[in-house]
């Protein structure tokens, strides 16, 4: 049997950094050599948890071959630039960033892999299969996306629904391509509309994108396709963390020892 991944995990106090750390416990294909977190703790899962402001130190001692990212934008750029330096391997679940922090990530990849997904779930990759169809056999139809989420989530919409708001851009281009013959006619992006307010009918092609927050809901997607007096809804709804912490642990095995370059969910699942 192949050895354990050695495994360095940040947020390790995080909703998700937690389920990455119980999940581990029960793999023998992965082994956590270090856990750090912002705020001090003790310990998660029986593993200790160090202090993440010393983190290049404590890469470069322990030598993971791979570290697991839930935190936030600004400190997931640091810890996959840390990376680069310490010649570790990135799986980044962390959702938000900006253009400045996906730079960070693209230039760590020229040194190091970078895998690095919106959501971890089978289902979330099942369903942007499905959307991506739907929305090629439906052209013209109107289309509402609509993702909720738990009152501690940060950003919105979630990383989530802005990836599937870009698979729906990037069918729609090449729909018209497609339809009109000519590759130079590729208007941009659908006008994306962030919830509605007072007079303000729908426009043709506009995307209405709608983010809820409440109480403790794991994450919720829904892609509404309507027209021609049909519609067509595709959900997805994630039951527990554990869904998402089981696909960043798979992806950091699929990840350990590749060449540098970024990644994303659907190279481990075309291969697996
Ligand atoms: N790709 C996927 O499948 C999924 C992605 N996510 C994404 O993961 C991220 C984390 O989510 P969640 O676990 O719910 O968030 P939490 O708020 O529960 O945890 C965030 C963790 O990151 C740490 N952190 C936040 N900001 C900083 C900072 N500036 N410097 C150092 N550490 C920091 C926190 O440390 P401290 O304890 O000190 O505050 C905490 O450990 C979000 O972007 C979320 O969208 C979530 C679920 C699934
Ligand atoms: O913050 C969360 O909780 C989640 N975030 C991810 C996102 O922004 O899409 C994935 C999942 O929906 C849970």
């Amino acid at each position: 049997m192949a050895e354990a991944v050695r495994l360095a995990v940040t947020g390790a106090a995080g909703r998700m950094g937690r389920e990455v750390l119980d999940a581990a416990t029960d793999r023998d294909d992965v082994d956590v050599v270090l856990a750090v977190n912002r705020s001090p703790v003790e310990e998660i899962s029986g593993v200790p948890v160090r202090e993440a402001a010393r983190i290049d130190e404590l890469l470069a001692v322990e030598m993971p071959d791979v570290l697991v990212d839930f935190t936030g934008p600004e400190s997931s750029a640091d810890y996959v630039a840390a990376c680069a330096d310490a010649g570790v391997a990135a799986v980044v679940g962390t959702t938000g960033f900006d253009e400045e922090g996906r730079a960070t990530l693209d230039s760590a990849a020229e040194s190091v892999p970078v895998l690095k997904a919106a959501n971890f779930s089978r289902g979330v990759a099942a369903l942007r299969r499905a959307v991506r169809e739907a929305v090629a056999a439906l052209p013209g139809y109107d289309i509402e996306v609509t993702e909720t989420h738990h009152n501690g989530k940060r950003d919105a919409p979630s990383g989530t629904a802005n990836t599937i708001l870009d698979d729906i851009d990037e069918v729609r281009s090449s729909n018209r391509r497609t339809r009109s013959g000519d590759t130079d006619d590729v208007r941009g992006e659908s006008e994306r509309v962030h919830g509605r307010v007072g007079d303000q009918p729908r426009e043709d092609g506009e995307i209405g994108v709608h983010a809820r927050r409440a109480g403790d809901v794991t994450g919720e997607h829904e892609v509404l396709l309507a027209g021609n007096h049909e519609l067509l809804s595709l959900t997805h709804r994630a039951g527990a963390r554990g869904v998402f912490a089981a696909g960043a642990l798979d992806a950091a095995v699929w990840v350990a020892g590749r060449d540098a370059g970024r990644y994303d969910f659907d190279d481990v699942l075309d291969q697996r």
